[in-house]
């Protein structure tokens, strides 16, 4: 199989897993009334929680999760992939939390799990800042799992910085598609999101499904949305603009030979060494 629909969701997630479920549930059954094949929903789609202590009071075990629980019904009753983005989980064994993405398969077994490796910890000029290592652990683990249409590269929203993440799991894990779900701030997403993500499609020759949080969620928090579907040219097949709803293009896997056969720039990779001289001190006039 080679071709197959995929779709994003984007929404406003709040602080309410149970609110954030219906919304995306309502969101993920128009995508596959469409036609979807395959529908990811953005980073932490359960839950938008700006306060540490309330996340962890609110997040549940992997066992316990009522979106976890509902998507692997919702992909086994209507025989889809789903990617939860990411969703906020407790861990049994570690006080910070997980933000996780699982790729769910349409018979609602969990097919594969990210945590996200890289933690968001910035400081903006406009005054925003956040510290994401302060409430999750990191992942150590890069995932490339194979599906019908090709293997799938997992990664979530400030990943996408780390070009060698994705470089890794085209080469040594056979990506070629990734997923990269996101709640980006307004300011980097308008300066850099499109950038970033053609970017990671081009240097690979590989497609690029990009789920993303919208809107305004508090006072303080407003995310870019433009969810992005990529082909291996780095041509954007669908973007979702700033409001809520979906996105859904075709995606012909053929396509990622072909555009590598084109520009085989992974074929074309060299070892280097690398040297540092010294810079002389400019001479006395
Ligand atoms: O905190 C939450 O509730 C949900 N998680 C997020 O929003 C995450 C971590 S703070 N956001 C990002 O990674 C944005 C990256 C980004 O915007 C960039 O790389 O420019």
């Amino acid at each position: 199989m080679t071709t197959f629909s995929a779709a994003c969701i984007q929404m406003t997630s709040g602080t309410e897993p149970e609110e954030n479920l219906k919304v995306s549930t309502d969101l993920i059954r128009a995508a596959i009334d469409a036609g979807a094949d395959f529908v990811s929903t953005p980073e932490v789609t359960n839950m938008m929680e700006p306060y540490k202590v309330a996340a962890q009071e609110k997040a549940q075990l992997e066992e316990d999760d009522i979106t976890l629980r509902a998507y692997r019904e919702l992909a086994d009753e209507t025989g889809t992939w789903i990617l939860a983005g990411s969703l906020v989980i407790r861990k049994p064994d570690d006080e910070r939390l997980a933000n996780r993405s699982f790729l769910i398969a349409p018979d609602g077994r969990i097919a594969a799990r990210y945590d996200k490796i890289h933690m968001f910890d910035v400081s903006l000029d406009n005054g925003e800042s956040h510290k994401e290592s302060n409430a999750y652990a990191p992942g150590e683990k890069a995932v490339a799992v194979p599906t019908p249409w090709g293997t799938l590269g997992m990664a979530v929203c400030y990943d996408v910085r780390f070009s060698h993440l994705f470089q890794d799991l085209a080469i040594k894990g056979g990506a070629s598609l990734f997923t990269v779900p996101a709640a980006f701030t307004y300011t980097t997403g308008k300066a850099h999101w499109h950038t970033l993500l053609k970017a990671r499609a081009i240097e690979n020759g590989a497609f690029v499904i990009a789920s993303a949080q919208c809107g305004h969620h508090s006072e303080k928090r407003r995310t870019y949305g433009h969810s992005l579907i990529i082909d291996p040219w780095g041509d954007v097949l669908a973007d979702g603009g700033e409001e809520p709803g979906f996105i859904i293009a075709p995606i012909d896997m053929d396509q990622v030979a072909k555009r590598r056969r084109q520009v085989p720039n992974l074929q074309n990779l060299r070892a280097y060494s690398l040297e540092t001289p010294k810079s002389e001190p400019a001479p006395a006039v």
